[in-house]
């Protein structure tokens, strides 16, 4: 299960966003997309799950070329986005919440998706019939993850999932990552700053003003990592 960015290029009212980004997350892999704000983070992201237009370039799934697959259609691929901000909707459960997508996109396996949620992050279960507005900020990253996650069974696209999350969470959610490994899926990780998945990425690719310019293999012995 292989993702694939090649020279893709994005633009937004005829402005260059993305310039040739090529990159690959392997079956299993966990990746990192660094830069600061404005580097077009998000604009990857949204490449992959079909929400931003190509106008050069290719994604490929598996060797497949999905460039103009449409978005739904790619869920039903296992592809799973949790966007920056939370989008949680207050006066819904967190259950109700985690489902949006599923009554969104009927051909979606809610139980399935619903069951793998729950076995990977079972604190969801106690607070399913919660309001999402009675939620700490960072509880409502750990919902939304599980949202990412009711479709997202091959391949999770999270940006900034630690974003203003306290140091018990994120550590929480840094676990949920990491155990996803066993299932094999795929994970990309957008963020402007490194510090809480050092050691949960394996590669990171570092993204400038629309370019990748590097790809760092993390060393995990320097990162203190065991
Ligand atoms: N709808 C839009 N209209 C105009 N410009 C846009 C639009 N969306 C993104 N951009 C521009 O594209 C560039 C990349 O944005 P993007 O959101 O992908 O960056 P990012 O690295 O995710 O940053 P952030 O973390 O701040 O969201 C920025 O310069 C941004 O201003």
């Amino acid at each position: 299960m292989t993702l694939k960015l090649e020279n893709v290029e994005v633009k937004i009212q005829a402005a260059p966003i993305l310039r040739g980004v090529s990159l690959e997350v392997g079956t299993g892999e966990r990746m990192g997309l660094v830069g600061r704000n404005g580097a077009g983070k998000t604009t990857v992201l949204r490449t992959i799950t079909g929400l931003a237009t190509l106008s050069a370039g290719k994604v490929l799934w598996n060797g497949e070329d999905i460039s103009n697959m449409p978005p739904r259609q790619r869920a039903l691929l296992g592809f799973g986005y949790m966007p920056e901000d939370r989008r949680l909707v207050p006066d819904l459960t967190v259950e109700e919440n985690m489902l949006l997508p599923a009554w969104v996109n009927k051909d979606i396996d809610a139980a399935t998706g619903l069951g793998f949620v729950y076995d990977l992050m079972p604190e969801l279960t106690e607070m399913a019939s919660r309001k999402a507005l009675l939620l700490s900020g960072g509880q409502q990253k750990m919902v939304a993850l599980g949202r990412a996650l009711i479709a997202g069974q091959k391949l999770l696209l999270l940006d900034e999932p630690f974003e203003g999350v306290a140091p018990a969470l994120a550590k929480r959610i840094s676990e949920v990552i990491a155990s996803l490994k066993e299932e094999g899926l795929s994970v990309l990780i957008a963020q402007s700053e490194l510090s809480h998945s050092l050691d949960l990425l394996q590669r990171e690719s570092v993204i400038e003003r629309g370019e990748i310019i590097k790809v760092n293999v993390i060393d995990h012995a320097l990162a203190g990592a065991t």
